[in-house]
C-alpha cells in the first residue's frame, strides 16, 4: 500500500482557509513532506484590497516557511490561489475556476470558518454551515475526488459531557434553521439567538454541530472524514518548536498574563487542560485524507483529536509552567511582573479582578491623564474582561472524548509514516511544550528578540522595586490615619517606637562594651 507521501504524489488537492492558523500549516506540511504533490488550490478571498495572489504572496514570505524556502526554493509554484468569497453565492468562483476545479481536483481539506465565538449567528451560519452545503456541492460534481476532510472542532458537542467519535442528531434540522433566519432581520436574530442556540455556549460550537451535520448528509455519495481539534495551540515540533501567530485560545491568556496585565482568571486547576499541537492536528488531518481516499470507509469518519484522555494536563499545571517560563524569559514592557492565578470561586475572582485589574488600572490611567497622555488601560482590560469571560466556559469543565478512531489511524501508518506524520500524543513532554509555546508567543506573535532578554529582566525589576516603594508609602499612609484617628493605634506605635530605641540603645552600649 501506498505510503502517506506516495499517495499524495501527482495529486491536486483543494484548500479552503489556508490564510489562517491550521490552513497554512497545512500548506507548509503538505509541500514539505510530499513534495510530489502536483498542485495546491487554495480558496481565498480578497482582504483589505490585497488580492488572492498578493495574499499569498505575503504568506509565503512568513516565519512558517522558512525551513521549507530552505529545502526547497521553488514551492510556490505548486501553489494555485483561487479567487473565493465563501460566503456568497457559488462561493464567488468564476466559471473557469468552477471547470479547472471540477476537472482536476482529487483531495479538498475544508478549513475556512469563523472561529469568533461573538459571531452574529446569520453570519456564523452562513459561513460555518452554508458555505460547508455550498463546497459539498462543488465537491460532488468533481470528477476524480478520492475524500473529502472536514474540519470541525471537539467542542461541536460540549453540551454532551463524554463525546464519542460519531455524528450527534442536530439541535435542529440546519435546512429549516438558514429558511427561517432568511427572512428575519438581524435585530430579530440577535434577540432570538440564547432560545436557539439552547445549552451550546455560543454561536461558533453551535454552527459547528449544524455543520457537521450538513457533511453527513453528504456522506453517502462523497468519501468524507470530519477532524475534530479540541484547543490547537503552537506546533510542538514542525516546522519548528513553538509556531504560533495569533491571540486566539489560550495564545491571548498567555500573553495578556505574561505582560502581566492578566492576574486571574477563572478556570477550574484541576480540569483537564485539552490543548492540542498545532501540528499534530495537521499530521493527523493528511492522514485521514490519505486513509479515506485509500479505503473508503462506507460512512463518514469522525477522529477526536485530542489529548485529554491519552496524555492528561491540567489548567493549574498550565497556569505554574506559563509562570515559570515568563519569568525566566519576560515579555517586554511588562506593565507589571507576571503573576496570575486562576480560581474557580465567583468571589474570590471578582474580588482580584477589582484589586489586581481595575484598580491599577483606574491608577494608571490616572498617570495618564496627569501627565497629559490619553487614559487605555481601562479600555483594555474591559476587552479582556469579555474575552476571558467567553473562555472560562472552556476552562472550568472537563470533558471525555473518545479516540479510538485516530490510535486505529496510527496502527494503519508505516513505521515511516508514524515518524513523518507524528500524532501520537503520548511522546507530548508538557512542560516543555508549554515552554516552547509561550516562548513563540514572544517570538512570531509579538516579534520580540531574544536577545533584549536581559533588558526585559531589568525592566521587571524596576517594576518590583516600583512596587516595594508604593507598598512601602501605602503602608505608612494607612498607619499614619490610622493613628490620627485611634488612641490604642497611637499606644501601641508608641510601645513599638520605644521598644525600638531600647533594642538599639543595648546593642550600642554592647558593642561600645566589647571594644
Ligand atoms: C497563566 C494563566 C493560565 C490560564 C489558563 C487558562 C486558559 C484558558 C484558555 C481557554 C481556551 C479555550 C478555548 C476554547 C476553544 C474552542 C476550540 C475551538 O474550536 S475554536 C478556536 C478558538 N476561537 C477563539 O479563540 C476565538 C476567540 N476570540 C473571539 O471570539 C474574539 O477575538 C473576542 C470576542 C475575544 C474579542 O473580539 P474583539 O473585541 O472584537 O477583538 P478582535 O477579535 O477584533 O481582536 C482585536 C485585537 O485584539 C487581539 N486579541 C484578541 N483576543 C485577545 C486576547 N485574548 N488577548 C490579547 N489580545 C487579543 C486580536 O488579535 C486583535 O489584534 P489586531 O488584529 O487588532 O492587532
Ligand atoms: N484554532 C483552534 O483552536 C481550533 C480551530 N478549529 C477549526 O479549525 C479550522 C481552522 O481554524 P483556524 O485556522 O484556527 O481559524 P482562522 O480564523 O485562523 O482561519 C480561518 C480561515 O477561514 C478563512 N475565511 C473566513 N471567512 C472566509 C470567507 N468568507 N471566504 C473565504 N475564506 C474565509 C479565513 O480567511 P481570511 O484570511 O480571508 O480571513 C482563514 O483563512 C476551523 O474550521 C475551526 O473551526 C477547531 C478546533 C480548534
Amino acid at each position: 500500500m501506498a505510503s502517506v507521501s506516495e499517495f499524495y504524489a501527482g495529486k491536486c488537492v483543494l484548500i479552503t482557509g489556508a490564510t489562517g492558523f491550521m490552513g497554512k500549516v497545512l500548506v507548509e506540511k503538505l509541500l514539505r513532506s510530499c513534495p510530489e504533490v502536483k498542485a495546491l488550490y487554495l480558496l481565498i478571498r480578497t482582504k483589505q484590497g490585497q488580492s488572492s495572489q498578493q495574499r499569498i504572496h505575503t504568506m509565503l514570505q512568513s516565519k512558517l516557511f522558512d525551513r521549507l524556502r530552505e529545502e526547497n526554493p521553488d514551492f510556490h509554484k505548486r501553489i494555485i490561489p483561487v479567487s473565493s468569497e465563501l460566503t456568497q453565492p457559488g462561493l464567488a468562483l468564476s466559471d473557469e475556476d468552477v471547470q479547472t476545479l471540477t476537472q482536476s481536483v482529487h483531495i479538498i481539506f475544508h478549513c475556512a470558518a469563523t472561529i469568533r465565538f461573538d459571531e452574529p449567528l446569520k453570519h456564523a451560519l452562513q459561513l460555518n454551515v452554508i458555505a460547508t452545503q455550498q463546497l459539498l456541492c462543488l465537491a460532488q460534481q468533481m470528477q476524480q475526488l478520492h475524500a473529502f476532510i472536514h474540519i470541525s472542532t471537539a467542542y461541536a458537542n460540549c453540551n454532551r459531557r463524554h463525546i464519542d467519535e460519531v455524528i450527534y442528531p442536530p439541535p435542529v434540522e440546519p435546512g429549516k434553521l438558514i429558511h427561517s433566519l432568511e427572512w428575519m432581520d438581524d435585530a430579530i436574530v440577535h434577540d432570538l439567538t440564547p432560545r436557539l442556540i439552547g445549552d451550546w455556549p455560543n454561536t461558533y460550537t453551535y454552527t459547528k454541530a449544524l455543520a457537521e451535520c450538513v457533511v453527513q448528509q453528504e456522506s453517502g455519495k462523497l468519501n468524507i472524514g470530519i477532524i475534530r481539534p479540541s484547543i490547537v495551540g503552537a506546533s510542538w515540533q514542525e516546522p519548528f518548536p513553538g509556531w504560533i501567530d495569533n491571540f486566539n485560545g489560550p495564545s491571548g491568556v498567555f500573553i495578556a498574563a505574561g505582560k502581566g496585565i492578566l492576574r486571574t482568571m477563572r478556570a477550574s486547576n484541576d480540569a483537564v487542560a485539552d490543548l492540542i499541537p498545532v501540528d499534530v492536528v495537521i499530521n493527523l488531518t493528511l492522514a485521514a485524507g490519505w486513509y479515506t481516499a485509500v479505503h473508503r470507509p462506507k460512512s463518514a469518519m469522525v477522529y477526536n483529536c485530542t489529548t485529554g484522555g491519552i496524555n492528561p494536563f491540567h489548567w493549574g499545571e498550565i497556569e505554574h509552567h506559563v509562570m515559570l517560563t515568563f519569568k525566566r524569559n519576560p515579555l517586554e514592557q511588562a506593565f507589571r511582573r507576571p503573576n496570575a492565578n486562576i480560581t474557580s470561586n465567583y468571589l474570590i475572582y471578582q474580588y482580584w479582578i477589582l484589586v489586581s485589574h481595575k484598580f491599577p488600572a483606574l491608577l494608571y490611567d490616572l498617570f495618564l491623564r496627569l501627565s497629559g497622555q490619553k487614559p487605555q488601560m481601562m479600555r483594555i482590560f474591559n476587552r479582556l474582561h469579555k474575552a476571558i469571560g467567553l473562555l472560562e466556559y472552556f476552562s472550568s469543565q472537563d470533558w471525555e472524548w473518545n479516540s479510538d478512531n485516530m490510535n486505529m489511524l496510527m496502527n494503519q501508518l508505516s513505521t515511516e509514516d508514524r515518524k513523518v506524520f507524528n500524532f501520537d500524543v503520548r511522546q507530548l513532554n508538557w512542560p516543555e511544550y508549554i515552554e516552547s509555546y509561550c516562548i513563540g508567543t514572544k517570538k512570531y506573535v509579538l516579534n520580540e528578540d531574544m536577545a533584549d532578554i536581559p533588558a526585559a529582566r531589568q525592566h521587571l525589576r524596576k517594576l518590583r522595586n516600583i512596587r516595594y516603594t508604593f507598598n512601602t508609602v501605602l503602608l505608612v499612609f494607612i498607619w499614619r490615619v490610622f493613628i490620627a484617628r485611634s488612641q490604642m493605634a497611637r499606644n501601641i506605635w508608641y510601645f513599638v517606637v520605644s521598644l525600638c530605641f531600647k533594642f538599639l540603645s543595648y546593642f550600642r552600649a554592647s558593642s561600645t562594651l566589647t571594644k
